[in-house]
């Protein structure tokens, strides 16, 4: 593999076989290195992309839309040989129920979200403030509803829409409130360019995109032996960088000693755990950034149903949208119902005519993911049933995510939070910077969290897979410059 050299070739090692732990490996691999070894703490590859059989498919218990058609690598890559799907989510086919049973003038709910998009989008506008995003909403929202244009919006409702798009912003970012959301870095940051939002990728689920990274699709004689290199149940609990031949090690006691190292677990995982991971420890500015990058949960629940009991034409529905009134919110708060709270909506799912998605997100998260499957389906229908104002069949099956309670992930993605910008972190730059000796790059931090442009996002994860791996090619020119890496 060392072509042109006469040295041994450099033998490399990958720490998690997620979206980024796959696109670094593809790449050495397409560049001709095949001495790799890839290790994944758990019994299945693909990280926070999982894709599960449910309902008349797969459900996605990660990562589910494309993230957009501009600026996006894994758009990119499948595009052409790709038919992608939509979910055709739009204000004029959701519903929005206040938590009394009645349902919000359409027209009245499109112009209270039109507007609070507006400000939302406003990146230009954002990335001038030093305010939270909940802050910065909140001004901007209150100065445009004295607009006579929206003198029909009362205060109430105002109020209820202010709290709802909380809930979704707060959602949206993973984070636990939308005041820990740092505005500026949201409107300096990746959302600002991602184009189109609702591409999804049908009845495969996400998982279909590992099978392009790997080159098993579009063409299957032209796959790489990714899959070959992979060692699951393996987990990694230290990377000895002291010397140029840096030493890993597993839980169970094995050692792997090799010449570069790409680690790829996620911020919640380093935020525990990055003290002992590496010896020695990693210097101050990348723990700066560790502790002070944010990284929150965002839960998934599905519901699967014998029959519809939504409209089924997507023009006529492809969301509800929940308000909490005040007296109820104070009756369901601190009783075992409290973590329905932060449920914003329920959605369509692509390929999946019988199931709804839920989200939610913030402090309540862990409630979420450690109630049983029956008292899930008990509390979403008891949901359904106060919001629509009627009595609804029963879902006959529940699927959920638990990303935080999960060891290997302790949470969903990262975000800028307003830590972030206080401690001046560099988002995404600061992790992905290489640690080298002697100008040879030894351990390199990949994965969503470490990039600069798309941190969050599948596509950041693979954007950084194959830096990691371009940055060690660089080391070896020779090989560089026979294959054009
Ligand atoms: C609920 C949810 C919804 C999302 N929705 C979207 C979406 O719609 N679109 C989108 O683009 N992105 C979405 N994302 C984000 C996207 O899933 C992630 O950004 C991306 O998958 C992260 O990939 P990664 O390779 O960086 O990390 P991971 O996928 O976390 O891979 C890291 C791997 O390391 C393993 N590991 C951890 N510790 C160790 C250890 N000590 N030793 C060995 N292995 C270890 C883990 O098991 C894991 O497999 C979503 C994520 C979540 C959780």
């Amino acid at each position: 593999a060392s072509a042109g050299t006469d040295e041994k070739p450099p033998k490399f090692l990958i720490v998690g076989a997620g979206a980024a732990g796959i696109a670094a490996a593809s790449k050495l691999l397409e560049k001709g290195y095949t001495d790799i070894v890839i290790l994944e703490a758990q019994n299945r590859i693909g990280g926070r992309v999982h894709t599960i059989p449910f309902g008349a498919n797969n459900i996605d218990l990660g990562a589910q839309w494309c993230g957009g058609d501009i600026g996006n690598v894994v758009y990119e890559l499948v595009k052409g040989h790709f038919q992608f799907g939509d979910t055709g989510i739009r204000y004029s086919n959701s519903h929005c129920y206040t938590s009394d049973g009645h349902v919000v003038d359409p027209k009245l709910y499109s112009k209270a979200m039109n507007l609070a998009d507006e400000i939302l989008n406003d990146y230009e506008n954002m990335a001038k403030t030093n305010k939270s995003l909940g802050e910065y909403f909140q001004i901007n929202y209150h100065k445009a509803l004295e607009d006579e244009e929206f003198k029909d919006v009362d205060k109430e409702f105002a109020e209820l829409m202010t709290d709802l798009n909380a809930k979704g912003m707060a959602a949206l970012y993973a984070s636990d409130s939308w005041y820990d959301l740092s505005a500026n870095l949201i409107g300096e940051g990746p959302g600002t360019q991602g184009g189109y939002q609702q591409y999804t990728w049908k009845e495969h689920g996400f998982k279909i995109v590992l099978d392009f990274l790997m080159k098993k699709l579009p063409d299957p004689s032209k796959t790489l032996p990714v899959e070959e290199k992979i060692h699951l149940n393996k987990e990694v609990t230290n990377i000895d960088w002291t010397s140029n031949e840096v030493v890993v090690t597993c839980a169970d006691g094995s050692e792997y000693r090799v010449d570069h190292v790409i680690v790829t677990v996620s911020l919640g995982y380093l935020k525990k755990h990055h003290q002992t991971l590496f010896t020695p420890p990693l210097p101050a500015k990348k723990v700066n950034a560790i502790e002070n990058t944010g990284f929150g949960t965002l839960g998934k629940i599905f519901l699967e149903f014998k029959e519809p009991f939504w409209p089924t034409d997507v023009n006529d529905w492809a969301a509800y949208s929940f308000l909490w009134k005040k007296e109820d919110l104070d009756n369901v708060t601190g009783t075992e119902k409290e973590w329905l709270i932060d449920i914003t909506n329920f959605l369509r799912v692509d390929a999946q005519p019988n199931v709804i998605l839920a989200f939610t997100a913030g402090k309540k998260i862990r409630k979420f993911e450690e109630i049983s499957d029956s008292q899930l389906i008990d509390d979403c229908m008891w949901l359904l049933e106060k919001f629509l104002g009627r009595t609804l069949p029963r879902a006959i099956n529940v699927q959920r995510s638990h990303w935080l309670t999960n060891k290997y992930f302790l949470g969903s993605y990262s975000f800028g939070s307003m830590a972030t910008q206080e401690n001046d972190v560099a988002l995404g730059k600061d992790l992905a910077e290489t640690l080298s000796h002697d100008g040879k790059p030894v351990v390199l931090l990949a994965g969503e969290a470490t990039d600069e442009s798309n941190s969050g996002y599948v596509h950041g994860a693979v954007d950084s897979g194959w830096r990691a791996a371009r940055e060690i090619l660089h080391y070896y020119p020779v090989v560089s410059e026979i294959t054009g890496a």
